[in-house]
């Protein structure tokens, strides 16, 4: 037999062995022997092999989560956090836990109906935002149409929820939706089917609409898109519901606002509470109890800001803050956007299925960009470039249609973005994109409750190029952008490149003649105006870096960052850590680049007249004082001309 050269096979060699250290055996002792060592050296490499292909098969599916398994871990233990359990899941959702709980502590019970408008502007009041937590348990349906009126998404989803991060779930992927599916038919016909039992005994437990339609269904059989329909009629006819207590109320409110004068508008908070209790109770209860709950609330509003917290009901806010009851939540029910979404291979289908109702809570997919600034690569050397179509995005080059989507770096600009990155991901409602990219899968095996994101290099100098594309597309989404002093920027990028790669300009020139050669390339103002002009205001926040990480600063920015991203602006922490610093790649303090006074003069001068625009930007679109913000750069410029000694010589430290 080929292969056999006549050697005793290892089977045999080890029979043999075996067979002389165990003379006193019968054959068949021997045998047995033999053979339960066999059965147990399989069972160990079936286990071997199980394993491997367990953690082989995990990466082969794109769970790219190390990176901001890392980043959690490092901010856990920053924060505080004991890091015993097994696995981080644990580490962090105890994290989450104690930021949550430490959030709740601190909420005032006072429930503020909001005014639909509030969501969309910057800087949410505290009080809104513990409006929203305190609507946090209550399902309901967002009318998208509306936000397109208003501007864009405000849904405000705020609070404890569902880990994100559901990395051992995730390697069920494809089966874990099925099993949704599933799950949600068996729920259907078991609900049909004890529904349509209690009807024949003649109960009362449901009313007789849903018995008769119950049993229709369970006579006719299941059909899903009939469901879906009545889904939706019922999610109008509550909707329609909704915005008509809610212009009862205003109404009212508006009424009481002006018998009660000064007064009253003080205790509007109290009074508008009880009064949306009223409006609930009233849709509950019917009128008699409405009217009560309406007298409670006249008298709120007289008894000034009296009535407390305990006094008031919980009342649920309906999405973007409207008045009224809510949709109550049906158990494996995805709301029209989620399927909507589930079925897209195209942009445009993303596009189009925002346009469905999703429920409140539930987020645009993707909720925002990080866009940067940074230099030295054009977009098309980008990692995504080879991905990337005529138009506009990069579509995806890994495995399955959506991963990963969209594709691109998230080497964010040298603006402390990467710090940005990790607080953000930190957040119980928003989704940490895998290691450089979004998925649309492993969004959509949540339940879209947590804002997606993407981080891009290049996006924010591509403007031009990127931004009406990106417009049409996603005309919801959100942008961040932050802006350091150019000079200071450039040299941390060619530094990046000298002490990661040891590549770039740095290696081979001094860091004034590479600066020379790359700033006038490099501008915030013309790209920033293309994203201004492309997007709505409201949809784009600018940061100041030296601001931004500003001791005295940055908690309040950090604030209106997740303000602005319509999340809990508390959590998970209001410190940013300091990440992807020059700093910790040498493991020591940066010295200061050496140059000549006239030579930093030169860049001052290349820098200061786009400078000099983004500032007026800043004030003209209101993203800030724009000369404050000039005032910070003049500030980093003059300090580094200090720094020069007679010779002209200078240190130039970065901001
Ligand atoms: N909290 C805080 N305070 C002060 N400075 C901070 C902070 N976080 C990040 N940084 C500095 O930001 C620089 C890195 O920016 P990015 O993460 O955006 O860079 S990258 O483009 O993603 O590579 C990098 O600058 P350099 O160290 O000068 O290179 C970081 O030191």
């Amino acid at each position: 037999m080929p292969g056999n050269l006549g050697l005793p096979s290892p089977r045999r060699r080890r029979a043999a062995r075996f067979s002389e250290s165990s003379g006193d055996l019968t054959a068949h002792q021997r045998r047995g022997r033999i053979d339960g060592q066999l059965l147990f050296l399989a069972l160990a490499g079936a286990c071997l092999l199980a394993v491997v292909s367990l953690n082989h098969g995990r990466q082969a599916q794109g769970f790219a989560t190390c990176r901001c398994r890392a980043h959690a871990r490092d901010m856990l233990r920053h924060m505080g956090h004991t890091v015993q359990s097994t696995t981080l899941q644990h580490q962090l959702q105890a994290a989450r836990e104690s930021s949550e709980r430490r959030y709740t502590l601190q909420q005032t019970q006072t429930v503020v109906p909001g005014k639909r408008h509030r969501k969309l502007e910057h800087g949410l009041s505290l009080e809104e935002q513990q409006q929203a937590l305190q609507a946090e348990e209550d399902e309901g349906w967002t009318d998208t149409d509306q936000l397109e009126e208003e501007g864009g998404p405000r849904v405000a989803e705020i609070g404890s929820g569902e880990e994100e991060e559901e990395a051992e779930a995730l390697s069920l992927a494809a089966a874990a939706q099925d099993d949704d599916d599933e799950a949600a038919q068996v729920d259907v016909a078991a609900v049909a089917a004890a529904a349509a039992a209690a009807a024949a005994e003649g109960e009362e437990e449901g009313d007789g609409e849903t018995g008769a339609a119950v049993q229709e269904a369970v006579g006719a059989g299941y059909n899903e898109e009939d469901e879906e329909d009545e889904e939706e009629e019922e999610l109008e006819e509550e909707m329609q519901r909704q915005e008509a207590a809610a212009a009862m109320e205003e109404e009212r409110l508006g009424a009481l606002g002006q018998e009660g004068g000064a007064g009253a508008g003080e205790a509007r908070p109290g009074a508008e509470a009880t009064a949306e209790a009223a409006a609930a109770a009233a849709e509950e209860e019917g009128e008699a109890a409405a009217a009560t709950a309406e007298e409670e609330g006249e008298a709120a509003a007289d008894a000034g800001a009296g009535a407390s917290a305990s006094d008031v009901p919980r009342v649920k806010d309906a999405g973007g803050g409207s008045v009224g009851l809510v949709v109550e939540p049906k158990p494996h029910r995805k709301s029209p956007y989620q399927r909507a979404l589930e079925q897209c291979k195209t942009l445009e289908c993303v596009k189009q299925a925002a346009r469905k109702k999703r429920f409140r809570g539930q987020f645009l997919f993707p909720h925002f960009f990080i866009i940067g600034w940074q230099a030295g690569l054009p977009l098309l050397a980008a990692p995504c470039a080879a991905a990337c179509t005529a138009s506009l995005f990069c579509l995806p080059v890994a495995s399955g249609p959506w991963a990963p989507w969209p594709s691109a770096s998230l080497c964010l600009p040298k603006s402390a973005t990467t710090s940005l990155f990790h607080h953000l991901i930190l957040h119980p409602r928003i989704k940490c994109p895998s290691e450089k990219t979004l998925h649309l899968d492993r969004m959509l095996r949540g339940d879209l409750r947590s804002a997606t994101f993407e981080g891009s290099t290049h996006y924010a100098r591509e403007g031009q190029r990127l931004a009406p594309g990106i417009a049409q597309t996603f005309p919801w989404a959100k942008l961040i952008a932050s802006m350091r002093e150019p000079i200071s920027r450039a040299i941390s990028m060619l530094a990046h490149n000298l002490d990661r790669r040891s590549i770039g300009c740095l290696t081979k020139r001094h860091v004034f003649h590479c600066l020379e050669r790359d700033l006038p390339g490099q501008n915030y103002s013309e790209p920033f105006q293309a994203w201004l002009d492309a997007f709505p205001r409201e949809q784009i926040m600018l940061l100041q870096y030296e601001s931004l990480t500003a001791p005295e600063h940055v908690a309040s920015h950090l604030r209106a960052v997740k303000s602005f991203l319509e999340v809990d602006p508390e959590l998970p922490a209001n410190e940013l850590i300091k990440s992807n610093t020059r700093e910790e790649r040498l493991g020591k303090k940066p010295e200061g680049w050496p140059m000549k006074r006239h030579e930093y003069e030169k860049l001052v001068a290349m820098v200061r007249p786009d400078a000099e625009r983004i500032a007026h930007v800043v004030t003209s679109y209101g993203f800030g004082d724009g000369r404050q913000w000039m005032r910070n750069w003049e500030r980093a410029w003059q300090a580094n001309l200090n720094s020069c000694n007679l010779q002209d010589d200078c240190v130039i430290q970065l901001t």
